[in-house]
């Protein structure tokens, strides 16, 4: 492949959700999850998962009224590229999950193998409870069955999505929009 460009890449792109959206289905995320939390008797571990989750973790932290403990955690099956492969293991979470309510923060579920990964491992941890808040969501029959993420922001269309934290061969994470690439390109 050429080197990428995202410039062209925007030009073979359709906007999907600009910012005014994402903001304002960040505010009625952070609601459900005060929501959800009102009871919790310990905070929860605010667990994001690096690297696309940064942008939707840091608006949706400061508009939470949930006092959280934050740890992050990186996990990768697309390699900087537009297609899935197993599930790579950066960093894990250093605090201890044992016992803990755990909120993973993720960009995207579209297949759920990453977000399936992430809650295994956790419970496998000894998490108590483990929940997912993903920003956005893509439209198709493919996800893992059983996964059940918990709190979504906005649906995208089942094509390959990046900006606000999503990235086009590493490029565009901080588009503060998000693209959908056509179909065919
Ligand atoms: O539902 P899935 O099909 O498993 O895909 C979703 C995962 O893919 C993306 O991560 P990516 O591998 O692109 O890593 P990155 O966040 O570091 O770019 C995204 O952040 C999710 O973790
Ligand atoms: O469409 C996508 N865009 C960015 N990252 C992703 N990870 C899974 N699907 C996608």
């Amino acid at each position: 492949m050429s080197e990428p460009n995202l410039q062209k890449a925007l030009t073979q792109s359709d906007l999907i959700h600009p910012r005014s959206v994402l903001l304002a289905a960040i505010e009625r995320v952070a609601q459900e999850i005060d929501a959800f939390y009102a009871d919790a008797e310990q905070p929860p571990v605010f667990l994001t998962v690096l690297n696309g989750g940064v942008m939707f973790s840091g608006l949706l932290s400061l508009s939470l009224q949930t006092r959280c403990v934050f740890d992050s955690i990186h996990a990768t099956r697309y390699r900087s590229g537009t297609s899935g492969h197993e599930v790579t293991w950066g960093k894990w979470a250093k605090l201890d999950l044992k016992g803990r309510d755990v909120l993973i923060v993720d960009d995207i579920l579209d297949e759920g193998r990453t977000l399936s990964a992430i809650v295994q491992r956790c419970q496998e941890a000894g998490a108590r409870r483990v929940n997912i808040a993903a920003l956005c969501a893509k439209r198709h029959g493919r996800c893992v069955p059983g996964l059940h993420v918990d709190f979504v922001g906005v649906e995208v269309p089942d094509r390959y999505v990046y900006g606000f934290g999503m990235d086009y061969y590493e490029l565009g994470r901080n588009l503060p929009a998000i693209y959908a690439l056509k179909d065919g390109v």
